[in-house]
């Protein structure tokens, strides 16, 4: 399987995974199939171990990809000074709790100062952050922070609304429930109407 990772100098096509990754995993991951009772060597599992292996480092490939640099590579020196939203960036990760995927939208926007980015690295940092273990709340604040630093603008703000397999498969099994949550800075922190602009274009509920 192959897969491109940015590692904030640009992307890297990784043609194959760690070997000595993979393996280990793969041996921990045929354990667990006989303790749950399954035959690890039947046809249709022979080969699980490894593709579970490759698949959990991809959903974790997070971990290799720097984020501010990422958003260093594509900043622009601009007056602009409207607010730049981003909405419904489709996002998948993975509960820390129980290694259950999480998944559903985030909408991100800020203010510039002096710098704008690309679009697609706003995309792009919360694909880095969210490829990990994680919190719905550390994601979010995680994705604000890393805009805010790097870019310096006048205001940043993130909207995640996620499901939570771990609420939906098992544990109390509530299939609808939606978590939203939210963190801002700068203008958006201290001016409601920056704040209701924000919600009205990404369509919220919260205001
Ligand atoms: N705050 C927060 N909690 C989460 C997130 N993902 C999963 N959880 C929760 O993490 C909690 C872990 O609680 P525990 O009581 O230790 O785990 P548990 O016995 O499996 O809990 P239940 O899910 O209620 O069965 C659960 O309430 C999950 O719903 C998240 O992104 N943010
Ligand atoms: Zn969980």
């Amino acid at each position: 399987m192959e897969f491109s990772l940015n590692n904030g100098k640009g992307y890297v096509k990784v043609e194959s995974y760690d070997d000595e990754t993979t393996h280990q995993l793969a041996r921990v991951y045929e354990q667990s199939l006989r303790l749950l009772g399954e035959d690890p060597t039947r046809e249709g599992l022979e080969k699980t171990p490894i593709r579970v292996a490759k698949a959990m480092q991809f959903l974790t490939q997070g971990y290799n990809m720097k984020p501010d640099e990422i958003i260093r590579s594509a900043m622009f020196r601009e007056d602009y000074q409207q607010m730049v939203v981003v909405k419904d960036i489709e996002l998948y990760s993975m509960c820390e709790h129980h290694m259950l995927p999480f998944f559903g939208k985030a909408h991100v926007a800020y203010i510039p100062r002096h710098h704008i980015t690309g679009l697609s690295k706003i995309a792009r940092v919360v694909e880095a952050f969210a490829r990990r273990l994680q919190v719905q709340e550390r994601l979010t604040t995680q994705i604000k922070d890393c805009i805010q630093t790097t870019l310096n603008p006048l205001g940043v703000a993130v909207v995640i609304e996620a499901q939570h397999m771990c609420m939906q498969m098992r544990g109390v099994q509530k299939q609808h429930s939606v978590t939203t949550t939210s963190d801002f800075t700068g203008a958006f922190l201290k001016n409601l109407a920056t704040r209701d602009e924000f919600f009205n274009i990404i369509g919220s509920r919260l205001h």
